[in-house]
């Protein structure tokens, strides 16, 4: 199924990529050939004002649009004439995101919500629990696993969340603001937790955060200007 991707290659790069938002007679190039490259196990902080595309870069490098020119690159593969089928394979298969807010499915476990994206993409149900066992007692939910969502804390969910996002053993790892909506403390015990699991498993990661503090904890400060990325400085 993935015989084209090259496990050597970029787990993402971006080339020359431009989006543009037109809204009646306006036009908005949000991205103006936007460069970007995530080496193997990198993980690369992504900090830059409010509207400037940081959302924008996300969707294009996971796949859910396309962009106007440029090309993105998963594993080494070209993924824009690909089919949506295929394109949605390499999303589920490849790609894993987390979102400020949770989106776990309420109705099911915490165990559950880290099962399903195993089973859709047709790990057998045993291995899939295993695995999602092995996760959350990674992330220190060992104890919580027959629990619903709305019977864990805020930092509990968003470790089932990112837990969900490594379920399928991505090459690349998408945060928008993954802690935004945590308190500073359980925010810092979030970020710890998902450091330490994507460095364990050497999945690279593109990470949007507000927080510099967070940001200098990775291996790469990039922001965005003019519609390019551009580095901060390197983290120390
Ligand atoms: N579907 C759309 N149609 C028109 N304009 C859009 C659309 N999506 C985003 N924009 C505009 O493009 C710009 C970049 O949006 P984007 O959400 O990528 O920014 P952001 O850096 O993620 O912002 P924030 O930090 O506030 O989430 C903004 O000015 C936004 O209003």
């Amino acid at each position: 199924m993935n015989d084209a991707l090259n496990a050597g290659a970029a787990p993402l790069r971006m080339d020359g990529v431009s989006r543009r938002y037109v809204s009646g007679e306006e036009t908005l190039d949000v991205l103006r050939g936007a460069d970007l490259t995530l080496h193997p196990g990198e993980i690369v902080a992504l900090v830059a004002p409010s509207g400037t595309g940081k959302s924008t870069l996300l969707h294009l490098a996971g796949l859910l649009e396309h962009p106007d020119a440029g090309c993105v690159m998963v594993a080494g593969q070209d993924t824009g004439a690909l089919t949506d089928a295929r394109r949605t394979e390499i999303r589920r298969d490849r790609i894993g995101f987390v979102y400020q807010f949770h989106h776990l499915l309420a109705e099911f476990t915490a165990r559950e919500n880290v099962m399903l994206p195993q089973m859709i993409a047709g790990v057998a149900r045993r291995a899939a629990r295993t695995r999602a066992d092995e996760l959350l007692g990674l992330f220190g939910l060992g104890h919580r696993l027959d629990h619903l969502p709305g019977k864990l804390s805020g930092g509990e969910k968003q470790r089932v969340a990112i837990a969900r996002a490594l379920a399928n053993r991505p090459h690349v790892l998408l945060a928008d603001e993954p802690t935004g909506n945590l308190d500073v403390h359980t925010s810092d015990a979030v970020f710890d937790a998902l450091l330490e699991t994507v460095r364990a498993h050497g999945v690279a990661a593109l990470i949007a955060t507000h927080n510099m503090d967070l940001a200098r904890r990775m291996d790469r400060i990039v922001t965005l200007r003019d519609g390019l990325v551009v580095p901060v400085a390197p983290a120390t």
